[in-house]
């Protein structure tokens, strides 16, 4: 728990602070949980310039770094593509990586979220 003065959440964060843990939940195995090093991935941060993970996108949002649900999604969708670069289409990690994209876009775009989240035309 940070120990800032709780400052006011506004709604944005309230509702990626409850999104992130259902995408964090389509990722059982925890690959995605924390930062690749280069020792469990030769050379991956020469071939990775932009890493992300989902420990990461937490503390973005605690930092409240996300202004809108695109920049949030934006961050799924590199940490998934991350995956599918790095590693060959028979792994598990790119696998995992290609469902996880697709079930957690689901659960960003579907048509219940959108509402709460107004796009600054
Ligand atoms: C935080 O990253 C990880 C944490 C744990 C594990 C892991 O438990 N791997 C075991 C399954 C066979 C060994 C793998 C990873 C892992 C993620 C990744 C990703 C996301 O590319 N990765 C790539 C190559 C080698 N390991 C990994």
């Amino acid at each position: 728990t940070s120990l800032r003065p709780r400052q006011e959440r506004p709604a944005l964060q309230k509702l990626l602070e409850l999104l992130l843990p259902n995408l964090e939940q389509k990722d059982p195995r925890q690959f995605f949980a924390w930062p690749v090093t280069d020792s469990i991935a030769p050379n991956y941060s020469s071939i990775i310039t932009k890493p992300m993970d989902f420990s990461t996108m937490k503390q973005k949002i605690e930092d409240n770094q996300y202004k809108t649900l695109q920049e949030l999604t934006d961050d799924f969708v590199l940490m998934c593509n991350n995956a599918m670069t790095y590693n060959q289409p028979d792994t598990v990690y790119y696998k995992a990586a290609k469902r996880l994209l697709h079930t957690g876009l689901r659960t960003l775009t579907v048509d219940k979220v959108r509402p709460y989240v107004p796009t600054i035309s």
